[in-house]
């Protein structure tokens, strides 16, 4: 059996975390796992965990490590099967470590892009909340405009997408996610992109994960013939 193949992707808010794991998935037939989908699946289901998440978020705020750590490791335990794309966490050191104590990754994607290009993405970002699909009018509008393309439900503006609410959470981002950087850096498996355009970033990810995927698939290989 080949071996699986994990990896996140981190990023600030608007980065296009959530635009390029969808590629990833699709691409590489990854599970594409998004923090924020299980937060909001948890929200909706009024879990314990979704309830304490909800008056975080209200707030603006990150959802504690202990609460975000309780609700997310039990969704890996069931892809232990699975090779993954994990979108959005870990978002802090200690989420970082809690990930690292339940299984290794093979690479920490990091996207860094610059804050004015983040500005003016968020500015024209549209989601679908109960999916969590996300548009943008001026990059991949919908086809029916304030519309989801799948349900025909409307679409929304994040209130913490306004270029005021921006800053405060750029300057968190950056305080909250050096140290999960480093700690990457350290285990030699941090691969940081920096563009304005995600379809430049693209084609050097794709690379990327293509070579990383089948050196894995050959070592496995070589493995089960020994
Ligand atoms: N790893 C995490 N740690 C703490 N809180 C999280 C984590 N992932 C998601 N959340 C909470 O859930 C909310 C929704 O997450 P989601 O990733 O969908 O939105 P977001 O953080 O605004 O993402 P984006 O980076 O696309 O702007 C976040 O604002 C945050 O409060
Ligand atoms: N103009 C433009 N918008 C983009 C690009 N990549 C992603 N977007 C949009 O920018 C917004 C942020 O992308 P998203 O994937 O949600 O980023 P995330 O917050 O890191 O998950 C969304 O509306 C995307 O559709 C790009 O290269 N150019």
């Amino acid at each position: 059996m080949s071996k699986l193949f994990r990896a996140v992707i981190m990023g600030p808010p608007g980065s296009g975390k959530g635009t390029i794991s969808e590629r990833i998935a699709h691409s590489f037939g990854l599970k594409h796992l998004s923090s924020g989908d299980f937060v909001r699946e948890n929200i909706a289901a009024k879990t314990e965990a979704g309830v304490l998440a909800k008056t975080y978020i209200k707030k603006g705020l990150l959802v504690p490590d202990h609460v975000m750590t309780r609700l997310l490791l039990p969704r890996l335990e069931e892809m232990t099967k699975y090779s993954w794309l994990l979108d959005g966490f870990p978002r802090t050191l200690a989420q970082a470590e809690a990930l690292n104590s339940a299984c290794d990754l093979d690479v920490a994607i990091n996207l860094n892009i610059p804050l004015e290009t983040l500005k003016e993405r968020l500015q024209h970002r549209w989601i679908h909340p109960p999916s969590g699909r996300v548009y943008n009018m001026c990059f991949n509008p919908p086809h029916v405009q304030g519309k989801d393309d799948i349900t025909g439900e409307p679409l929304i503006q994040q209130e913490d997408d306004r270029p005021e609410a921006l800053v405060a959470r750029l300057r968190h981002y950056k305080d909250v996610a050096k140290p999960v950087i480093d700690f990457y850096k350290a285990k030699g498996i941090l691969y940081t992109f920096s563009d304005t355009e995600t379809d430049r970033i693209w084609p050097n990810i794709s690379t990327l994960l293509s070579t990383k995927i089948s050196t894995i698939q050959s070592d496995a290989r070589c493995a089960s013939t020994h």
